[in-house]
């Protein structure tokens, strides 16, 4: 008996994701694909406010469950505030604190549903521990990050400092570039009670006899296999779970500017930095350097700013740049249609700070990347971009360590005109076309099996 459709009991999973868009997506995506194709119901947990884009568009056997933060926090983290999209950066740590006082909610939760399973994210040690005790159920952690980052940062927590990681490449920490991330696993909540490092060592300790993450082994495996050995766990992957881009409205303005480019006139990259990250000013300025290097570029950049810091973007932008720039490129502010931009035929470059998903749509979408990776676990993101011959990093300068708007035009322009990039990623992209399917197929019958207890 597997966990195929033919099933004739459909059993429970209860999903609890990380407060931030970059979780909930594939932890929705995930839910869409173990529902639509196998026997599960998914009751997927967030609060209110990460919820409600996905309430009008719920496939069957999924369902929306809400938790709510403890009001305590209301006066520092108003209701509409419950989620990282815009949260100002220095409201995280307060945030992971207000999740983790709802622990006692989330209790309440577990024993109304009774699910059959649990999955979590590497934020909150707490809900294993909850499910084990009120139901005795097995939890199950999903890692949305790619196997190269967490074998590093596993490694990195479980081993002493001079014990030598085996992939000397993606060893950032000796190689210097990666001390915000080192500081960021040192730091903690705001009661200094949790680094973020136990925290996330917590939470994979917890996890049952597996641990699922979204990556193919096509690009990953000798990560995910030194990830598997550190932890002593099976790491099942789950493919890339890359989204089919939905059809919005006000899509529109961004796609018929694309169809305008005819074949005549320069492709087109796309600069995007997620969902989560702000640049700061002297960030903007480079990056519109770096966009204005060559005339001939076009360009869609999308600029984000803090809740209640939207300024005017002629504000953050160099004096004339918008006058400059007209005609060829497109700045868009808040949110574009990232994954119907990048399989626009149009698009020949991606500009992204290799966020895992970013990474991830432009390798399945064929779109070689310029890597300007900013934070937690970019960096190691944009090494592997690298490795696997899909797009180069541009290095910041050695002085301070800022991003250098030179740099980033001349990379443009060298991933544009590599020919042999181009082939690799439309290789890469058609090899791993069902091989997701495959690996989720795996995982689906691993989760039913561990329900089981077969
Ligand atoms: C897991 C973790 O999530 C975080 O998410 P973040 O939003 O920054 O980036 P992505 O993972 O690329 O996720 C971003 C997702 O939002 C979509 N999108 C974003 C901006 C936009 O304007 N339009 C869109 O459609 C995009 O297509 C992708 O699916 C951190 O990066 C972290 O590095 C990453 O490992």
């Amino acid at each position: 008996m597997g966990a195929d459709r033919g099933s004739t009991k459909r059993r429970s999973i209860l999903m609890l994701p990380w407060l931030a868009h970059g979780h909930i997506s594939p932890f929705f995506e995930l839910a869409k694909r173990l529902t639509d194709h196998y026997s599960f119901h998914i009751y997927l947990c967030s609060t209110p406010v990460n919820l409600d884009h996905l309430r009008n568009t719920l496939p069957p056997f999924i369902q929306l469950v809400d938790l709510h933060l403890p009001s305590s926090f209301d006066k520092t983290l108003p209701p509409n505030s419950h989620t990282t999209k815009n949260l100002p950066p220095h409201l995280m740590p307060t945030l992971k604190s207000a999740f983790d006082q709802s622990e006692p909610a989330f209790s309440q939760i577990l024993n109304s549903l009774r699910p059959d399973l649990l999955i979590y994210d590497f934020l909150m040690p707490w809900a294993p521990r909850a499910a084990a005790r009120e139901l005795g159920i097995k939890s199950v952690v999903f890692i949305t990050g790619g196997a190269a980052c967490h074998s590093f940062v596993t490694h990195y927590i479980a081993h002493p400092p001079e014990t030598q990681f085996p992939f000397p490449n993606l060893d950032i920490v000796s190689s210097g570039e990666g001390q915000k991330t080192v500081e960021f696993l040192e730091s903690g909540d705001d009661q200094g009670r949790l680094s973020n490092k136990d925290r996330y060592f917590q939470c994979l300790k917890s996890s049952s006899e597996i641990v699922l993450i979204k990556t193919f082994r096509e690009i990953e495996g000798k990560y995910a296999d030194y990830f598997s050995k550190l932890l002593g766990k099976e790491v099942v992957t789950v493919g890339g779970l890359v989204r089919e881009p939905e059809a919005k409205t006000g899509d529109s303005d961004i796609i018929n500017w694309l169809d305008q480019r005819d074949h005549s006139s320069p492709p087109v990259v796309f600069v995007s930095f997620g969902s989560e990250y702000f640049l700061s000013m002297e960030e903007m300025v480079e990056v519109a350097k770096g966009l204005e290097r060559n005339k001939d570029l076009n360009f869609i950049w999308v600029v984000r700013f803090p809740e209640g810091a939207e300024q005017e973007k002629n504000l953050l932008l160099p004096e004339g740049f918008m006058e400059r720039v007209e005609g060829r490129g497109l700045v868009v502010e808040g949110w574009a249609p990232q994954a119907k931009i990048l399989q626009h035929e149009r698009v020949a470059g991606f500009v992204s700070h290799c966020g895992w998903s970013s990474v991830l749509e432009g390798i399945v979408y064929g779109v070689p990347i310029v890597a300007m990776p900013m934070q937690l676990d970019q960096p190691w993101d944009a090494k592997l971009v690298e490795e696997i011959g899909v797009g180069k990093e541009v290095r910041r300068r050695k002085s301070d360590g800022g991003i250098d708007g030179e740099e980033m035009g001349k990379v443009i322009d060298e991933v544009l005109r590599n020919e042999e990039m181009k082939g690799r990623v439309r290789e890469l992209s058609e090899k791993l076309q069902g091989k997701g399917d495959a690996e989720l197929v795996a995982a689906a019958d691993r989760l039913w099996s561990l329900i089981e207890g077969v």
